[in-house]
């Protein structure tokens, strides 16, 4: 299914089963991976953390890929200790480095030199997910620096943001360092985030469903749903 909103395309791979999803998502970012290690010798791929990607994460770590030559990144994380449970640097480290992809270069994004980060886009793969009240990355509703992370002109590849939903204060890309990935892939899964999604493809605030500003900035993006 292709859904237009003004110049983005959302692509919707609908699967019967979350295990489906996992496993064809994962297959497809192998692929990827592969053809940029093939066409530049590397890759790079940022991903979000949460809950979501799971399974995804434990199919993609046995993907048949040289992951010595891929570096792995954050889209976002919280600023917590890197052993903490809701840590997401913890939750890549547990579930998508093992297995061959232990042999990839992790870059935490807590502490990261915007120069390492820059060194790495445009990212091979962009791998977003999305909460019910429609953040994206860090991208809260009511962020304090929601209007510098999505600034198109922003320069800076992360920011600091706090904002009164998402807990603990974050880090995460900006606009520009998401939008310019080679493959922009939003996996989310659920009845209440297809619905989230199906509102934000509709005119309205982009600071209340933040993941507007990605749909509105970027040209196309790969939506992975599963109920
Ligand atoms: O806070 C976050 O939430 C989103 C969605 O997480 P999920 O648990 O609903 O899958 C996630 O994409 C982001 O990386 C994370 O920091």
């Amino acid at each position: 299914m292709t859904a237009m909103l003004e110049s983005t395309m959302v692509d919707m791979e609908i699967f019967d089963s979350r295990e489906s999803l996992a496993e064809n998502l994962a297959k497809s970012i192998g692929d990827s991976l592969r053809e940029a290690i093939s066409e530049r010798g590397a890759a790079s791929m940022a991903v979000s953390g949460g809950s979501t990607p799971k399974l995804m994460f434990q199919a993609l770590s046995q993907q048949d890929v040289d992951w010595s030559r891929v570096t792995i990144t954050l889209v976002d994380d919280r600023c917590v200790a890197p052993n903490h449970d809701r840590s997401n640097d913890r939750f890549v480290r547990l579930n998508l480095m093992q297995n061959w992809a232990a042999q990839a270069r992790f870059l935490p994004l807590i502490g990261a030199k915007a120069e390492d980060l820059t060194a790495l886009m445009p990212f091979s793969i962009c791998l977003l997910g999305m909460g019910t009240d429609g953040h994206t990355a860090s991208f809260f509703p009511s962020g304090d620096t929601l209007a510098q992370a999505t600034d198109p002109k922003q320069a800076a590849p992360m920011i600091h943001l706090s904002a009164k939903g998402a807990g603990e204060e974050r880090v995460t890309l900006t606009l520009p360092a998401i939008i310019s990935a080679k493959r922009l892939i939003l996996h989310i899964e659920g009845a209440e985030k297809r619905a989230v999604l199906d509102k934000a493809q509709k005119s309205g605030d982009a600071n209340k469903l933040p993941i507007r500003h990605v749909l509105r900035a970027s040209k196309t993006i790969e939506t992975y749903w599963a109920a």
